[in-house]
């Protein structure tokens, strides 16, 4: 039975609801200080909602194995709850309190949030792990934000976390396959560990499923049989209350281009609307890119009112430093448009923002285990994700959202939550995970969401091939150990040994850091002909791998220059995060043995490293007609080279793409030209079928 919570009276008590199913607790709240200084934050602290919650909360994770906390969007819980727990003694004796995140960018602005609250300085009581990057001390942290993607990691060395006496799953409604694999395992932890207390947060969480997922039919038997402690059934605590109003505004009629759309509502808040900055959240990089062009442009011509907008992006392929300047105060008289994909959805408190302008559409991944194509594709948002996105105004003062869809959409077309990632993706990377982690029965293993057997089936076929798994499906060794000890994904991490084989790893790292981001080129509305222009300057015949090592040598050799990036149509923020990722593949390539060597100019060594990573997505052409039609070898999909390709209209017979976008078609994204018989060569199994087929060879 779950059980929620309610502020009320001194004393807990048990309350239920109308059709008997619920109980509430009632209790009053604790307005005891933390013992921490700086009042005037203390205050603040004071003011969010969660603060009344304080007591109930407290006695929930004592009483309970897992608690599930359900309040609206900038009410405290992912900066408070962790605190009220060190405060509680929860990190006493050397343990430590965890909370996770679904994005890098969260984990860092949190934790530095929380240290400042607490007085600390960041990496010594508060800390933070983020892949590549830890700021934490095992001596001294006590509260430690983490991506779920790390804490995963970690259990590969500590399979039962067995330092965290709280792990705090924030965000749970995103339903990453990181956070899905977390909470399947944290359930496995609980059995072997019950003194561990999960708590599983999130504004927008479908509360009693995730209620039911903690709840399994084993445990309904031993509740019935006996009173155990701490309760197995979790606790559903509900925070009432909001920091601050944020009205929502819709547009009248649908819109055409949400771009044009966006830029013309940021003008009009810019004309209309008193002093705070704007976040404008659209879908990915070329959008971005493309919104802050046309902003430019609109925002010159639009005379002395628009001077003052600072614009910035916001997007993962940023570096870090590019990424800070969007927490830096707006100077006087000046306002800040950040514009963002849903990096900045959860978690994140922006000081100035007071204006929200959401799109309603976001990148997403979607995979078809029967073509084995996964795309990703520009697709409408959940309530869940637009209520996100509003809360990221309201937080320090009132704000506005303004919705770039009808209330009618949001009202009757809209799905509630979106679909777990899990459903959705390419299981390759999961799986390794799994078996890394010791779980053998993958089809077997208790999910919060099933991802389906075919998309299961599919990723083992491809961990075969690539030499990941034995006929037990088990990790091979060394490989399979290996490219689960890489934290990327496994067709990157099998491109990166093979080319240590090869004598290309110096090359290759270079290619593995660039897939790595979205896109190094400027994205450029109305300008197309100069960036073509500009692609031809550094166009190789093999294909986009090898343009980018020729990118990257003209970066190196005109000093890393944003002069050379702009004459050159290259995106200059991308290039240095490639810097960045390279440096960081450098040492993990050191630490397993990868010497790094240049194979100089026998570009034929590179494309075979790219086969023996990516051998899966091999096409062929089929048809010259429509720019070139090709097929994937192993599906018989059609796809096509997408016109930013250095090989779109060049038709070599068979490429290997690194990713698909779905358009009006299916277009192919980095492609590289192979020889068919080399596909036979390093993944006999997966092409078994098609070795008497005369149009491979
Ligand atoms: N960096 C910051 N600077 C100023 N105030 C902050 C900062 N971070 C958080 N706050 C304040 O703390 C409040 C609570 O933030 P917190 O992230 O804990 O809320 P939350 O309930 O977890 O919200 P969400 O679900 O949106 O993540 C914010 O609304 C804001 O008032």
């Amino acid at each position: 039975m779950a059980q929620f919570w309610k502020p009320g009276t001194e004393k807990p008590r048990l309350v239920e609801d109308e059709d008997g199913g619920v109980i509430f607790l009632s209790s009053s709240y604790s307005s005891s200080s933390s013992g921490y200084g700086y009042v005037s934050i203390e205050k603040q602290r004071q003011r969010l909602p969660v603060y009344k919650y304080r007591t109930a909360i407290l006695y929930l994770v004592e009483s309970h194995a897992t608690t599930i906390v359900v309040g609206e969007t900038g009410s405290g819980k992912t900066t408070q709850i962790p605190q009220f727990l060190k405060e509680a003694g929860w990190a006493d004796g050397g343990r430590v309190i965890a909370c996770t995140q679904p994005r890098r960018l969260a984990v860092q602005a949190v934790a530095s949030r929380v240290a400042e609250e607490m007085g600390v300085k960041l990496g010594e009581e508060v800390g933070y792990t983020i892949r590549f990057e830890d700021i934490s001390n095992p001596d001294l942290t006590r509260i430690k934000f983490l991506t779920d993607g790390v804490l995963l990691r970690e259990m590969m060395d500590d399979p039962l976390l067995t330092k965290y006496s709280v792990i705090m799953v924030d965000e749970a409604h995103e339903r990453s396959i990181s956070t899905d694999i977390v909470l399947g395992l944290l359930k496995k932890i609980q059995k072997r560990r019950p003194e561990l207390r999960l708590i599983i947060s999130s504004a927008t969480i479908e509360a009693k499923s995730m209620s039911n997922f903690f709840l399994s039919s084993k445990r309904r038997q031993a509740l019935e049989c006996e009173e155990l402690r701490p309760r197995l059934e979790p606790a559903i605590l509900s925070v009432e209350g909001r920091g601050f109003n944020v009205q929502i505004h819709y547009v009248e009629d649908p819109v055409r281009d949400y771009i044009q759309a966006a830029v013309s509502t940021v003008l009009l808040i810019n004309d209309k609307e008193p002093p705070g900055d704007i976040l404008v959240f659209l879908t990915g990089q070329d959008d971005i890119d493309a919104a802050i062009k046309l902003l430019t442009e609109e925002a010159r011509s639009n005379g002395k009112n628009s001077s003052g907008l600072i614009i910035l992006p916001l997007y993962s392929g940023l570096t870090r430093a590019e990424q800070d300047l969007i927490f830096s105060p707006t100077p006087k008289g000046k306002r800040k448009v950040v514009i963002s994909t849903n990096i900045a959805e959860t978690s994140l408190t922006l000081e100035g923002i007071v204006y929200v302008v959401d799109s309603g559409f976001s990148k997403q991944r979607f995979y078809n285990p029967i073509s084995d194509i996964e795309n990703l594709v520009v697709a409408p948002i959940s309530k869940a994700s637009a209520r996100q996105r509003a809360g990221r105004a309201g937080r320090l003062r009132p704000g506005m959202c303004y919705r770039l869809y009808t209330e009618e959409y949001f009202l009757n077309e809209m799905s509630v939550q979106g679909i777990p990632e899990i459903q959705r993706s390419n299981l390759v990377s999961c799986v390794i995970q799994l078996k890394a982690l010791g779980i053998d029965n993958i089809l077997g293993f208790n999910w919060p969401a099933s991802p389906s057997p075919e998309s299961m089936i599919r990723a083992l076929e491809v961990l075969f091939s690539l030499g990941v798994l034995d006929d037990d499906a088990k990790l091979t060794s060394p490989v399979g150990f290996q490219v689960a000890e890489i934290p990327l994904e496994p067709m990157i991490a099998k491109m990166i040994l093979s080319s240590n084989e090869l004598g290309c790893s110096d090359e290759i790292i270079t290619i593995a850091a660039v897939l790595s981001i979205q896109s190094i080129w400027f994205s450029a509305r109305g300008a197309q002909k100069e960036l073509d222009e500009a692609k031809l300057r550094f166009a190789a015949a093999e294909g986009d791998h090898v343009t980018f090592l020729n990118i990257y040598k003209g970066f190196l050799q005109s000093g890393r220059s944003s002069k050379w990036c702009h004459k050159n149509f290259i995106n200059y923020h991308a290039m240095k995060k490639v810097m960045e990722i390279r440096e960081q593949l450098k040492r993990i390539a050191l630490r397993l043995g990868i010497v790094l060597k240049s194979c100089e100019t026998d570009m034929q060594l590179v494309r075979k490293a790219v086969t023996a990573g990516f051998f899966a997505n091999a096409c062929r052409l089929e048809a010259y007609s429509h720019g070139g039609m090709y097929k994937t070898i192993r599906g018989s999909q059609e796809v096509y080279i997408h016109p930013s390709s250095v090989l779109f209209r060049v038709n070599p017979k068979c490429v290997i793409y690194h990713s698909l976008v779905s358009t009006d078609r299916q277009y192919m994204r980095n492609v590289i030209s192979i020889d068919p018989s080399w596909l036979t060569e390093v993944a006999p199994h997966f092409y078994q079928q098609q070795r008497h087929n005369p149009t491979i060879h």
